[in-house]
């Protein structure tokens, strides 16, 4: 392999700020100076700008970045449909049309991971993030820009040194549940841990890869992701809790430029080796192979970048006197809705938390709500569901559509309805999460069926049971 100018710590810097004004280059002056497209830009270099928005935007609104790169994306033979690596991807419109919507609870144990392939020291699955990818549920439609799809991923291998990957369809947000994922995105790297999650935005080139352990197999990547159809992911308004607190801007991080300076011909078209792009366009997969890698942005400038966000540093906030709030107190990123205070997706955690609320419920209380609820667990348990087998556990998830009544299972309510309310650590080395939606999911035939793992007895485990303590009208 040739060696890149990049060494490894250069390789994982950072910028740090949510929705800022970056700009990078992997070599000085590659950016140009007070303008954006000089007649010949600095180095020999194209400049590309790529827009997140519609140009017109309203200026808080607007996202463009300009890329200042070796070669321009458009340099590339056609792109032909690509044959389905797996159906569960959602390819073809199709799935979309076949989703099902039904009021039942859903929950699945845990997904199985990509152990698919081959044993070999190198590649342990069949499956990379792309082929790995699960479709489980969704709304709308990426052709209108509306709505959004769910993901499981399970993968084995990396993707290949000469792929790259994009979705035209949306944002995709991913959250790893065990294995790491070494992110190369045409803007930088991103490493992404379990406990982390990031943003790619719609169009940015990139490759997954997986890391090696010790013994030089790759360690198998799971994990679930979110495509949001429209809009964008903000911070949610923080309001009477003021100017600082939930995840904080300076802790998302954007990838510093980095390129490989090697591979070349003399045009785009006669480059020494293949590369393979797969881009994801009406919930089809279409690819083509250019003779020029697209990981060749020197620099880059703007406010549509790739990011991610450790979900450790998330400043949790909850009631000192008494009562549950509503869980949007633990909101990371929201992605408003046109309606404003409604969002088309809310990416909401449940990290180790102390509870002291006096003369109070401390878990969730039975709700019924508008919104549906995705949910899945990256470690440890939740305290409103039993974990262990048959329960909700990490890898696994469930969804409380749209109306479906949902809570606390009976043993986690009759625990929580006899407990003593001294202060409590809950939580401890847990992560639960919640995709919450204003618009009503549907489920795909793999979700329902094909995966084989959905709990039978989800509902009539966990609430056939619950106990009337109504005692006649006396206490
Ligand atoms: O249903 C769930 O477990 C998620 C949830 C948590 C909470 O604290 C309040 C409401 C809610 O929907
Ligand atoms: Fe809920």
């Amino acid at each position: 392999m040739p060696v890149t100018k990049f060494d490894i710590e250069e390789k994982y810097k950072y910028q740090n700020g949510f929705d800022s004004y970056f700009e990078t280059e992997a070599v000085p002056n590659a950016l140009p100076t007070a303008q954006n497209s000089p007649q010949k830009p600095p180095l020999g270099l194209y400049a590309e700008k790529l827009s997140g928005t519609a140009f017109t935007a309203p200026r808080h609104e607007n996202k463009q970045s300009w890329l200042y790169r070796i070669l321009p994306a458009c340099s590339h033979p056609p792109f032909t449909a690509a044959q389905a690596p797996n159906e569960s991807l959602g390819l073809g419109p199709e799935p979309f049309r076949r989703l099902h919507h039904i009021p039942n609870q859903l929950r699945w144990d845990p997904f199985d991971h990509d152990n698919s392939g081959s044993s070999g020291a190198e590649s342990g699955g069949a499956h990379d993030f792309v082929s790995g990818l699960h479709l489980l549920a969704g709304a709308g439609d990426p052709a209108m820009k509306q709505g959004l799809a769910m993901y499981s991923y399970a993968a084995g291998k990396s993707m290949g040194e000469r792929e790259a990957f994009y979705s035209a369809d949306g944002d995709l947000l991913v959250v790893p549940q065990e294995g790491a994922l070494d992110v190369r995105t045409e803007m930088g790297w991103l490493l992404v841990r379990p406990m982390e999650i990031c943003v790619i935005p719609r169009g940015v080139r990139y490759q997954v890869r997986l890391i090696k352990a010790d013994n030089g197999t790759e360690q198998p990547a799971r994990g679930y992701a979110l495509e949001l159809f429209q809009g964008r992911f903000a911070l949610p308004e923080l309001g009477p809790i003021g100017s600082n607190g939930l995840a904080n801007a300076r802790d998302f991080q954007a990838p510093v430029a980095h390129f490989d300076d090697f591979d070349y011909g003399t045009t785009a078209s006669d480059g020494p080796n293949e590369y393979r792009i797969t881009g994801k366009f009406n919930n089809t997969l279409h690819t083509t192979t250019q003779r020029h890698t697209p990981f060749d942005v020197v620099a880059w400038h703007g406010n549509y970048y790739p990011y991610k966000y450790d979900l450790g540093r998330f400043n949790t906030i909850g009631s000192i006197s008494f009562d549950h709030p509503d869980p949007s107190i633990f909101t990371v990123l929201s992605a408003p809705s046109d309606h404003p205070g409604t969002a088309v997706a809310d990416f909401v955690i449940f990290p180790p938390r102390w509870l002291v609320g006096e003369d109070t419920f401390r878990p969730p209380w039975y709700h019924r709500n508008t919104m549906s609820e995705f949910m899945g667990l990256i470690r440890g348990g939740y305290d409103a569901k039993k974990g262990g087998k048959g329960g909700f556990v990490p890898g696994g998830a469930s969804l409380h559509n749209v109306m479906s009544g949902h809570g606390p299972d009976v043993e986690s309510y009759e625990g929580a309805r006899n407990a003593e309310l001294k202060p409590a650590k809950v939580g401890e080395g847990s992560c639960a999460f919640m995709f919450e939606s204003c618009l009503m999911v549907g489920v795909t035939d793999w979700g329902l069926k094909t995966c084989q793992k959905v709990q039978a007895e989800y509902s009539d485990h966990s609430w056939g049971g619950v106990k009337v303590h109504w005692k006649g009208g006396k206490e």
